[in-house]
């Protein structure tokens, strides 16, 4: 990476988003700072919106039988996110409107239904989003409340982008053991930027430690959003759950009813399934779509029988139409994942919207090196180009959104697709601009452009912003520095927390910067150091002579000295990524 010094410019070095990383931006001069979260409390959130009740949309089931998939009018339908920092309960707390409000019976409930993938479960976090359509009572009147749970890992904020673009509300889910988090800020901005209804909940108030006054006045000042009136609810016990759904019908606004105009439906998360071809998820914008309708993705011009449409209650229901303001999905043996992508419109062939909606924003991952081609089938945030290496032979270079990206790429391929892979180091793309006046990408010093060819390099900045409580200020500014950041601002939120903002090579970051930044800011609870395995030579001695024993270790000393010499050594993919999180003293 000898290129990544010798690149800060005259010209001033694009800069990128702290929550989508490796989003380059044009080289312009450096945005002025994003809006401080202050600014919202002249525009207080929180008030109960209630648009006068537009017509009732037509009955939409073919499976009378089920009772949340009744028709409501769209006055009574309800589009809702669920953002927070990780860990703060999100999960937890969607598994439990869906128990009470009967839309998964509890001997149903597998442990957290939303996070249904067997590696979400395993590592607890939520990868991909899924969507919910329950059916809630209040005051004798039906409701029909559509969740779009969204991950909440550093990550996936180009996933939390798409969902809250389907939604006119959000619950904003704070640990109320723990506070405001650097997460819980990304999505508050994401969530402002689709123009959403935010509703503050405050988790997890049955720990000891729970400091719910403490928190709402954290988010007050912090967000500057009223939580005089926010609901104290532990998922975990099931407190505060039925206030949360009263709120979500009483302050979330319904959609527009746009029933009658020409169809445009949103795609806000697809997958492959080997036998049905890609499946859409979408929510209906404007007018109506039902099965058998030949529907056009506006951005990739393609064309197909919409074969299969319904709800997702949470597992999928065919219904026989769907209007504007519902969440639904449809296949239509699309074989190509590009040709429906997240982000684009469906519509009508025949009767064809004038435009499409307002794209989602496309993150533009890091790179990285390696990869399938099938980690594009359901995971449209994943770039790939094929590469052939010397050191490594053929494969594709990728870009992921981050490390936990590519680690979760790199097993759900090995699990799901059978494929045995190697990850190399992540790089960045650098812009050479020639003397010619033109300018070319590159990721590889070996590549870079003579000396007398080249006028200038520019590298992809960031700017980053780490809310920290005040013991760990040192630390924090310590890895800035070392990371060739430029110290920025810091401001005190809070007497004890405070904001550290720094500007610095996106480079720094691929590797291990989250690891650095956790590791001078966590406390170790626990540890253990676990001895090497090795086979047990020495199992079928009982008592006896020493000199017995010393033979047979010995044996086994050699043994292992052959296998070394003669044998084929297994570098196992944790070694690479290892080489990735090196420790500061081995730098
Ligand atoms: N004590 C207590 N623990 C809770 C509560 N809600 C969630 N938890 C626990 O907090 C942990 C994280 O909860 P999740 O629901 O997986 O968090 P999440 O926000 O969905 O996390 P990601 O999916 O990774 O974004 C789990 O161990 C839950 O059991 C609560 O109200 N009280």
């Amino acid at each position: 990476m000898a290129t990544a010094t010798a690149s800060r410019l005259a010209v001033p070095a694009p800069r990128t988003s702290p929550h989508a990383p490796g989003r380059r931006r044009p080289a312009a001069p450096l945005p002025s700072a994003p809006p401080r979260p202050r600014a919202l409390s002249a525009a207080p959130r929180g008030r109960v919106v209630c648009p006068a009740a537009p017509a009732s949309s037509p009955a939409s089931t073919t499976d009378a039988g089920q009772d949340r998939l009744q028709k409501v009018p769209v006055s009574n339908i309800r589009n809702f996110s669920i953002i927070a920092h990780i860990d703060h309960g999100k999960s937890t707390l969607a598994d439990k409107l869906l128990e009470l409000t009967g839309t998964v019976q509890k001997r149903e409930m597998k442990q957290q239904f939303l996070d249904n993938m067997d590696l979400e479960r395993e590592r607890g976090i939520t990868i991909k989003l899924q969507a919910a359509r329950m059916r809630y009572i209040m005051n004798d009147e039906p409701y029909c409340l559509n969740l779009i749970d969204t991950p909440g890992h550093v990550d996936f904020s180009y996933e939390v982008s798409r969902s809250l673009a389907a939604c006119e509300g959000a619950l904003l889910v704070v640990d109320a053991s723990q506070g405001v988090e650097a997460q819980t800020l990304a999505n508050v901005y994401l969530a402002l930027e689709n123009d959403l209804e935010i509703i503050p909940v405050l988790n997890k108030i049955d720990l000891p430690g729970a400091e719910p006054d403490r928190v709402a006045q954290e988010i007050e000042e912090i967000i500057g959003m009223d939580c005089s009136n926010a609901i104290r609810c532990s998922a975990k016990e099931g407190i505060g759950i039925t206030e949360i759904l009263d709120a979500i019908v009483t302050k979330i606004p319904p959609p527009q009813n746009t029933a009658k105009s020409p169809l445009r439906a949103l795609i806000f998360d697809s997958y492959y399934d080997p036998y049905r071809g890609v499946i859409v998820y979408f929510r209906v914008v404007d007018g109506s779509i039902k099965k058998g309708d030949k529907i056009c993705f506006m951005a990739s011009g393609k064309e197909y029988v919409a074969d299969e449409i319904g709800v997702l209650s949470p597992n999928q229901m065919q219904v026989s139409e769907l209007y504007a303001g519902e969440v639904g999905y449809l296949s239509a043996s699309i074989r190509s994942v590009a040709d429906a992508r997240v982000g684009d419109t469906i519509t009508h062939s025949s009767k064809r919207a004038e435009c499409a909606l307002p794209g989602y924003s496309q993150a533009t991952p890091m790179e990285l090196r390696e990869a399938l081609e099938k980690l594009q089938l359901n995971d449209a945030a994943l770039k790939f180009e094929p590469e052939s290496s010397s050191a490594m032979g053929f494969g594709f270079r990728c870009g992921f959104l981050g490390l936990l990206h590519m680690e979760i790429v790199q097993e759900r391929l090995e699990r799901e697709y059978n494929l045995n892979l190697i990850i190399t180091a992540p790089s960045v793309v650098y812009h050479v601009n020639l003397a010619d006046g033109e300018t070319v990408e590159c990721s590889n010093p070996s590549l870079l452009p003579e000396p007398g060819k080249r006028r200038s390099i520019e590298e992809p900045y960031v700017k980053i912003d780490m809310l920290t409580p005040k013991e760990y200020i040192g630390p924090i500014m310590e890895l800035g520095q070392e990371r060739r950041g430029e110290f920025k601002e810091m401001n005190f939120i809070t007497e004890n927390r405070a904001s550290v903002v720094y500007e610095l090579p996106l480079a720094e970051m691929v590797g291990d910067f989250f690891d650095q930044l956790k590791s001078r800011s966590a406390k170790v609870i626990a540890s253990e150091a676990l001895s090497a395995i090795r086979k047990d030579v020495l199992s079928k001695c009982y008592g006896g002579d020493i000199s017995r024993k010393k033979k047979l270790l010995k044996k086994q000393a050699e043994g292992k000295r052959r296998m070394k010499a003669i044998g084929r050594v297994d570098v196992p993919q944790e070694a690479f990524m290892a080489v990735l999180k090196l420790e500061k003293e081995v730098l």
